[in-house]
């Protein structure tokens, strides 16, 4: 669904855009007709993302802000200045090592800036709110067929095994909380799961800092000649071929997920699955492909997509990994009419494309500096 038209688009203020989600989300906002402002701190994101978001769509991104989400002074000059419809929420640290290393910081960081921008919403009345929570707040998943179990829908248990995973939850309860407390919240608590490859041109991608933290990231820099091998965490899970098993999505499809969940608060949220009378909207929706593929299959994907075979070394399993993680992605079918579209070969071979022309994300780019 597209922007209404009328002689300014809506102003949509995305936290965080200049990351890897966060700007495949921007194009796709663009695209849909919508005008964005972004606040950044860069901490883990270069400026450059946003360029060639502005470079792929012909349009400008109308403010982006330097700056920390928990500066409220610079948040508040521009909600007075843009008047945003709604607030798409990326900006956060999502590092689960280094979560458990530094909780305070992770805390302080993930949860005050969310408390800091829900406090400035507020203050200029603006109500539409999508907020990036992930698939790690359902813990360890039970076993297929049990309840609460595989596929993950999302009455499941929740629980989380990490700081990292523990600000999510808090967060998601902390907007169920405003939702009851004021009836004109129309919240959307998006439960990625695993995002993976770029936008087809191959010019936005992830860009993770040092060592890549998870399996696709660390695949592709392989797949490049950066890293010399993968190593797989464990091969005696109980999962078909023993490696663990995940719900890939690719990053395209998540981000009109995003676009869908935005047009469905702007619309009011018909049918919300758990709206009480009387109460604001904060509804959860998992954004996944419903389908699991382990490493082994990761691995074998990603050398069909670069042609090579690519070394790797079975280790170790990784302290609280599952064996199996996928979603039941039919409530975002029911509610948003979405569904991801793009399957394993495409985020492969996107990933790859990306990869391959800039082996060192945005720093050094062929043919682009
Ligand atoms: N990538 C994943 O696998 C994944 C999975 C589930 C959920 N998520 C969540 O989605 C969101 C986006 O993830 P991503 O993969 O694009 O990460 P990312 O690190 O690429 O993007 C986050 C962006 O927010 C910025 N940022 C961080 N803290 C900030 C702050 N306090 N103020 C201003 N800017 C800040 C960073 O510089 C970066 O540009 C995060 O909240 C993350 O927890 C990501
Ligand atoms: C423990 C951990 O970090 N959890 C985070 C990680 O979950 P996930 O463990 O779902 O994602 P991941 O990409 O880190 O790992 C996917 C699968 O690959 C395996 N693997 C991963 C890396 C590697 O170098 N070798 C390898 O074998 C891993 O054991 C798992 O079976 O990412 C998610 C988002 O995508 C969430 O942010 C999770 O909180």
């Amino acid at each position: 669904m597209t922007a209404s038209k009328s002689s300014r688009p809506p102003v949509v203020l995305v936290t965080g855009g200049a990351g890897y989600i966060g700007s495949h989300t921007c194009l796709a906002l663009q695209e849909a007709g919508y005008d964005i402002v972004v606040i950044d701190d860069l901490s883990n994101s270069s400026p450059e993302s946003l360029s060639r978001v502005e470079q792929l769509t012909g349009k400008k991104v109308l403010d982006f802000v330097h700056s920390d989400v928990r500066n409220e002074q610079a948040l508040d000059a521009l909600f007075q200045k843009h008047k945003p419809v709604a607030v798409i929420h990326f900006a956060g640290l999502k590092a689960v090592g280094e979560s458990v290393r530094l909780p305070l910081m992770y805390y302080d960081a993930n949860i005050g800036s969310t408390v800091a921008l829900l406090n400035c919403m507020i203050k200029h009345e603006c109500f539409n709110f999508v907020f990036s929570s992930s698939a790690t707040v359902y813990g360890n998943p039970g076993p297929a067929g049990t309840p609460g179990g595989l596929p993950l829908r999302e009455c499941a248990p929740l629980g989380a095994l990490n700081p990292y995973g523990q600000t999510k939850l808090a967060i998601e309860h902390m907007l169920r909380d405003l939702a009851c407390a004021d009836e004109r919240w129309r919240i959307t608590l998006l439960r990625y799961f695993n995002p993976c490859g770029a936008h087809p041109s191959g010019r936005i991608g992830e860009d993770p800092q040092g060592i890549p933290n998870n399996l696709m990231p660390y695949v592709s820099q392989v797949a490049v000649g950066v890293l010399p091998h993968i190593n797989v965490f464990g091969n005696d899970y109980s999962t078909p071929d023993g490696t663990g098993v995940r719900d890939y999505i690719h990053v395209c499809d998540l981000a009109a997920g995003h676009v869908s969940a935005l047009a469905w608060l702007l619309k009011g949220c018909p049918a919300p699955a758990d709206a009480a009378p009387g109460t604001g909207t904060c509804q959860a929706i998992n954004l996944g492909t419903g389908v699991g593929y382990s490493v082994l299959e990761m691995i074998a994907a990603m050398e069909k997509a670069c042609g090579r075979k690519l070394a790797y070394k079975i280790t170790d399993r990784r302290p609280g990994d599952a064996d199996a993680v996928y979603s039941d992605a039919s409530l975002a079918l029911a509610l948003l009419g979405w569904k991801a579209e793009l399957d394993l070969e495409r985020m492969c071979q996107d990933l790859w494309n990306w990869q391959h022309n800039n082996p060192h994300g945005y720093a050094v780019t062929k043919g682009s500096q």
